[in-house]
């Protein structure tokens, strides 16, 4: 996996003046985007957020999953912080693509959960590989985090790739009655931490 760094520049949003930093990934030509704010190679543990694509949900305000509310609390978390990472990992669908994902959305319309879903068609549950973060955070000098997320997978990955994870930031936000299944999924096959308890969704 080879990652290049392209260029960086000012990226002014609701909640601070960000820098922003974009990489390429040469075999796929995908292109990943970093947000900083302050002096996030100085050593000591950052703020971070390993945030992967979800263009309905960051985008089209979707309410089938939490990922648009998460993106905007870790963004506003990172600037009452003063200094923190996103990392907009181009990962859609948790690496199937937003095709197949709306693929998968169709299955669930039919009563599958999203675990099923992907399997019907043919993919695992989750298929991201976090390596792609390593350097892009080498090339900001990150090496300890304080991780923003609920999935014990996605800190067991970074730190397998030996980046610190200093500390596990909850970050539950969104919950609505069209998620609630699917979060309650999450939680029971895919091992998400909630420290709030998930009602089951009737339906
Ligand atoms: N295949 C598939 N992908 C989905 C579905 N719903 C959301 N996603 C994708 O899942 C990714 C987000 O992963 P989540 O499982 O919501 O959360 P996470 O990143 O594992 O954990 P957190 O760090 O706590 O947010 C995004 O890439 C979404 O596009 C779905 O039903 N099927
Ligand atoms: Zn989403």
């Amino acid at each position: 996996m080879t990652i290049r760094y392209v260029a960086s520049s000012r990226l002014p949003t609701p909640w601070a003046v960000f820098t922003m930093h974009g990489f390429a990934e040469e075999q796929t030509g995908k292109e990943h985007v970093v947000l900083t704010l302050g002096a996030v190679g100085d050593g000591e543990p950052v703020l971070g957020r390993i945030h992967s694509e979800c263009l309905t949900g960051d985008a089209l305000f979707s309410l089938r999953c939490d990922c648009g509310f998460q993106l905007e609390a870790a963004l506003q978390a990172i600037a009452e912080e003063g200094r923190g990472a996103l990392l907009y990992v181009r990962q859609e669908g948790r690496g199937i693509g937003l095709l197949n994902k709306i693929r998968a959305y169709n299955l669930q319309d039919q009563g599958a959960d999203t675990v099923e879903a992907n399997e019907r068609l043919g993919f695992a549950a989750d298929m991201r590989d976090y390596s792609i973060c390593i350097p892009m955070l080498e090339h900001l000098n990150i090496k300890s985090l304080r991780l923003m997320t609920n999935n014990p997978r996605k800190v067991k990955a970074m730190q397998g790739f030996g980046i610190n994870i200093a500390e596990r930031v909850p970050l539950q936000v969104g919950r609505n009655v069209h998620n609630a299944h699917y979060l309650a999924t999450k939680a029971g096959k895919l091992g998400h931490m909630f420290e709030v308890p998930l009602q089951h969704h009737q339906d």
